[in-house]
């Protein structure tokens, strides 16, 4: 059950993501169970987790947070009009569901908006993201730090609040300049995180 304690507001060194971070994690988005979206008001883009045993055997089951694109020949986010993918700040789970007692392991996306659009999950609001539908689009996500392990909930309110505590955290740590980079927004030290974000928005 979730301890009673309150959250740190950020996640990970402030000097940038530390071993085993940044992991790169892909593949097309598939179906889960249906529940982000309908239960909780979260949709969140699952993405198969088969080879995550093999490459990463050491890999806690948890909260995340990271960045995504997907391919822009299947999307494109609001407002882009080349081939260039939008990369986007996102928070996951990667694990059993405890909250729902799945018995297979699953990597779940929340993508959110722009860091440098207001937040929608800002304290005493719960509205996350909604973007139309891209299943079977293939999607690039960098890992770059861990936020907390996963927890079963009192209540579906309660999931969903810490939830929302989640993306905070995930948008104020990657709101550091060590971590922003890997956004690859204007003004940030081009150079650091350039591979990754070759690899990031290569499709
Ligand atoms: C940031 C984030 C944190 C989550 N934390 C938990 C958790 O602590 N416990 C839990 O049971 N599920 C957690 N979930 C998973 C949700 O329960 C899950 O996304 C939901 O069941 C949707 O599943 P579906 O994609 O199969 O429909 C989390 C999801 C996200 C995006
Ligand atoms: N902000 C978002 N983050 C992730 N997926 C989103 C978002 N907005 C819409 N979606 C879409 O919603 C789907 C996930 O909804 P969800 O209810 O979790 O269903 P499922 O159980 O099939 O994963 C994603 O596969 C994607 O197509
Ligand atoms: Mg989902």
């Amino acid at each position: 059950m979730r301890p009673d304690k309150p959250r740190d507001p950020v996640a990970g060194p402030g000097t940038g993501p530390e071993d085993p971070f940044p992991i790169r994690l892909s593949g097309p988005v598939i179906k889960g169970f249906g529940r982000g979206s309908k239960d909780l008001g979260i949709p969140t883009a699952n993405i198969p987790a088969d080879d995550l045993s093999e490459r990463y055997p050491d890999l806690a089951t948890g909260v995340y947070y990271g960045v995504v694109a997907l391919d822009p020949a299947k999307f494109k986010y609001e407002g882009q009009e080349s081939e260039k993918p939008t990369i986007l700040p996102a928070v996951l789970s990667i694990g059993y569901n405890p909250f729902y007692k799945n018995t297979v392991r699953s990597v779940e996306i929340h993508i959110m908006p722009p860091l440098t659009q207001p937040s929608p999950t800002a304290e005493g609001q719960t509205k996350f993201q909604q973007l139309p539908d891209f299943y079977g689009t293939p999607l690039h996500l960098l890992l770059l730090g861990y936020i907390r392990p996963e927890y079963d909930y009192v209540s579906l309110e309660a999931l969903v609040e810490d939830i929302r505590v989640d993306c905070e955290v995930a948008r104020q740590s990657l709101m550091r300049e060590a971590y922003r980079c890997y956004l690859g927004e204007e003004g940030t030290v081009a150079a650091k995180g350039e591979e990754e974000r070759k690899w990031l928005v290569s499709f």
